[in-house]
């Protein structure tokens, strides 16, 4: 076969091997709803889908498809054809190779945007530099990764300092074909009117910026923006320059420089090669500064339709950069702030706030890193850089509490200068500028506040802030963020999250709210340097017993099915045995049950502790304590409650029971509780995720499901079909057929009494219950062993048993665990 022939088939059998989650992915719309728990997508999804579908298919019609129907009007080039998806239309073989393709690592379909980059390439990691900003990445297993070029990830392009001719370029350079016509022409027609647009905030106002002054004209033209104009506003005025501006905690901050000063010569000269090699926009970033010496027009638009013309403008397909001069902000306060001399951010932090900084402002946007990855840090890192206050918004005050003590711990900020303001905690700065911490129920709040929360409120609303710090972007929905930019005023917004999505299908909103995405990390890479821990991730399938099966089988009751397969004996015995299996290794273990019903009732079978939202706080904080340092407590059954804001370095193995739905962001997040195990550097060192599924049942499904944004990520889900071993385990239960029918009968009696489908973790603070009292819980259990004869008399002693336990505390030592014990006793207080 002519080498021409077997590279297409290459091209499409790795498009195709982007799998199922490719081909439920909604198309080239970022970031993807992997949120989603197991409907295929919204109809706002497809109709995003599909308008950028339309976008780059009118490009495809415009300038090109002409040519390739003519290809494709001959009919299949050969007889392999019609393998190639849409009827032989993905065949790409009629492209011309260029003589040295063996060196370059890319292909572009020029039908959908999809770029595959083989990853075994010499110069895979300069492509894979380019093309994570240009384009969205979409898997990224070991070989073979899959990107797709969309307007979204485009104008993330743009906002970052890249020219659509820079772009067409540099993947002209990595292409093995000659770039197809119809790319070239979306790039075109996408990029060349993003970042024309900027917002800026001067002086408390909101002004709209361009360098071209017919953009501008154009926008004062649209009946929408016009009326919006304040009259008489009208300014030109110099752009500012990028040059002097130092991130600190990277390679170029003084700090460092001076090291490099005192290793002589040869360390100084390195350096700069080193960042030249790894950042090939060095070249394009010089370009821009002279581009900086150009004039900027700008008109003034009224506070109150800043959002107005933020969204037309994103109508219009100007979408609007918010950009923060901070180095020329003369007006508000400069906070004495800088990153500790021993801090040295990691070189991704570094690359993702590099696109932050890139052209000397602070640019909006999201960052994207894995969990325990640092992205507190680069927030930090964010603040230091602009040195001016700052609002740091949290999903829970833990969180916010921890958000102080980070600051403190990686800056050289006064304890004074940062606050926090929670349910519990009101304080403000002294000086005239300063950090505060807070939650977004605190800030988001309706309705009548105290007398305090109100003068709070009027404090953050009554003055400007430098940045605005968006923890967990993902967890909080549009709405909210509205709400939030709508009453505090900040120049510069920066979002973090590990898996970016949307919670309410309106991911536009969050273009416009927050910004672009400025970075998405690579998990396997800072796996592979050991930020993060390797993870070994396994599905069991647990047969069904003939009695959960039937029962099940029989059912029309969806709540009754899924407590079938969530209780299947022989998932609880794969559990008990891989508990016992890890403990012996030395493992601590977590047990994630999002069903409330199979978290007490397994972890009591099998004599463990377990935290859900009616757990009271004062529990909550001792059975933590003692995972955490008794090493007699090697295991703890946590709700979906402990699914965020977990710190437990000590966890290194995973097992799910049972999980919500086909929910793959849960599934990420939960795998995130262990990336940050303690021992991720020690030699050979792996965590461990198992997901327990029950075969043959709508599980299945779901884990699929559920897997694919890992799977995306590179890891690989091996499935276990037998623990070898399992059924000669002493103590095992649910051994005999009477244990099982007895359990089955309580199952269905508790189902059909509803009690099977109580949730009560109304909240998602792990370390915060709300004051609900747990008579119900109780109540619940003594039914139970009425409706079952009495053989619930053992759950009930040891349910109090496994908690009750650990009621005595080891020596308080780490920060962490202080942190509890000063949080236990201010609540004390409060009482
Ligand atoms: N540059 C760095 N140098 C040393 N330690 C770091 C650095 N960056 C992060 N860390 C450490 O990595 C750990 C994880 O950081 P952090 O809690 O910010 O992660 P995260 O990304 O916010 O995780 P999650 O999504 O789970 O909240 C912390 O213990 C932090 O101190």
């Amino acid at each position: 076969m002519a080498p021409k022939r077997k590279a297409s088939s290459n091209v499409t059998g790795a498009a195709k091997s982007g799998r199922a989650s490719a081909a439920s992915t909604p198309g080239p719309s970022t970031p993807r709803d992997i949120d989603s728990e197991d409907e295929p997508g919204s109809p706002e999804d497809d109709e995003e889908v599909v308008e950028d579908e339309e976008k780059l298919q009118k490009a495809v019609d415009r300038f090109s498809l002409a040519a390739y129907q003519d290809k494709a009007s001959r009919g299949p080039v050969d007889a392999a054809s019609r393998y190639f998806g849409d009827n032989g239309k993905r065949d790409f073989s009629y492209l011309p190779l260029k003589p040295d393709y063996k060196s370059r690592p890319i292909w572009i379909d020029p039908q959908r945007g999809r770029i595959i980059l083989e990853n075994f390439s010499p110069l895979a990691e300069q492509a894979k530099d380019f093309l994570i900003t240009v384009a969205e990445p979409l898997s990224r297993p070991t070989f073979l990764h899959e990107y797709s070029l969309t307007p979204h990830s485009l104008y993330a392009a743009v906002s970052v300092g890249l020219q659509p001719q820079d772009i067409v370029n540099t993947l002209d350079r990595f292409s093995k074909t000659p770039l197809p016509e119809s790319i070239t022409s979306f790039i075109g027609s996408c990029a060349s009117s993003y970042g024309k647009v900027k917002l800026v905030i001067k002086d408390t106002k909101y002004f709209v910026e361009s360098n071209d002054p017919n953009v501008l004209q154009k926008l004062l033209k649209d009946p929408v923006i016009g009326p919006c104009r304040v009259q008489g506003t009208d300014t030109v005025t110099s752009a500012p320059s990028m040059g002097g501006l130092v991130i600190p905690g990277t390679s170029n901050a003084a700090g460092v420089q001076q090291a490099q000063l005192q290793k002589g010569e040869n360390a100084q000269q390195e350096a700069p090669e080193k960042t030249q090699q790894e950042d090939p926009y060095n070249a394009l970033r010089e370009d821009d500064d002279d581009d900086n010496q150009e004039a900027v027009h700008a008109f003034e638009i009224l506070d109150t339709s800043v959002e107005i013309v933020q969204k037309r403008c994103l109508d219009i397909q100007y979408p609007m950069l918010e950009e923060y001069d901070f180095r020329n902000d003369d007006r508000n306060a400069n906070l004495e702030i800088d990153l500790r001399p021993a801090t040295q951010i990691r070189s991704y932090q570094e690359k993702s706030l590099s696109k932050m900084f890139g052209n000397g402002r602070a640019k909006s946007g999201i960052i994207v890193l894995p969990c325990g990855a640092g992205k507190t840090l680069v927030g930090i890192t964010a603040a230091c850089t602009i040195k001016k206050g700052a609002i740091v918004l949290c999903t829970s005050t833990m969180s916010a509490h921890q958000w102080r003590q980070e600051f403190l711990k990686w800056s050289n900020i006064k304890g004074e200068d940062i606050a926090v303001f929670t349910a519990d905690s009101k304080q403000k700065f002294p000086g005239n500028t300063g950090i505060i911490v807070t939650t977004y129920p605190m800030v988001t709040q309706s309705g009548k506040r105290a007398y305090d929360s109100q003068k709070m409120m009027d404090f953050l609303t009554g003055r400007e802030w430098g940045l605005m710090l968006l923890d967990e972007v993902h967890v909080v929905p549009a709405n909210i963020f509205r709400k939030v930019s709508h009453s505090i005023k900040s120049h510069a917004k920066l979002g973090l999250t590990a898996t970016l999505l949307r919670e309410d299908d309106k991911i536009q909103d969050l273009n416009f709210l927050i910004g672009p995405k400025l970075y998405e990390a690579n998990w396997m890479e800072l796996s592979e340097q050991g930020h993060i821990a390797k993870v070994q991730c396994a599905e069991v399938w647990c047969p069904m017993t003939t009695e959960f099966y039937d029962e099940y089988l029989r059912t029309q009751d969806r709540g009754l099915k899924q407590n079938l397969y969530v209780m299947n004996p022989r998932k609880i015995q794969a559990c008990q045995f891989l508990i016992d299996y890890h403990e012996k290794r030395g493992d601590k273990i977590i047990v994630f049950s999002d069903n409330v019903y199979a978290l007490k009732h397994v972890s009591v079978a099998l004599g463990k502790a377990y935290i859900c939202g009616s757990t009271g706080n004062a529990e909550r904080l001792s059975i933590l304590e003692n995972f955490m340092h008794n090493p007699l407590i090697k295991t703890i059954f946590l709700s979906k409650i402990g699914d965020t804001s977990l710190d437990l370095p000590e966890a290194t193995c995973l097992i799910q029971i049972s999980s919500h739905y086909g929910s793959r962001r849960q599934e990420a997040q939960r795998l995130g509780r262990i990336l940050r195990a303690k021992r991720r550097s020690d030699e050979g060192f792996n965590a461990f995720f198992y997901s327990l599924v029950s075969k043959d049942t709508a599980e299945m499904y779901y884990s699929t499901k559920r897997q694919a944004f890992l799977v995306d990520q590179g890891y690989s889900f091996k499935v276990i079909t037998q623990l070898a071993g399992m059924e000669n385990m002493e103590e095992l239960v649910f051994k005999t057929p009477k244990d099982r029918r007895e359990l089955l009968q309580r199952v269905v009696v508790d189902s059909e009494s509803k009690r099977g489908l109580e949730d009560d973790d109304v909240t998602d603070d792990l370390f915060y219950a709300p004051g609900r009292k747990k008579k119900g819980v109780r109540r619940a259990a003594g039914t139970l062993g009425e409706l079952s004869g009495g053989q619930d008399m053992a759950y009930i002693e040891q349910r109090k048993g496994a908690n009750k336990g650990l009621k005595k505390k080891p020596a308080q030592s780490n920060a962490f665990f202080k942190k509890m014990a000063r949080e236990k006793q201010r609540l004390k207080e409060q009482r």
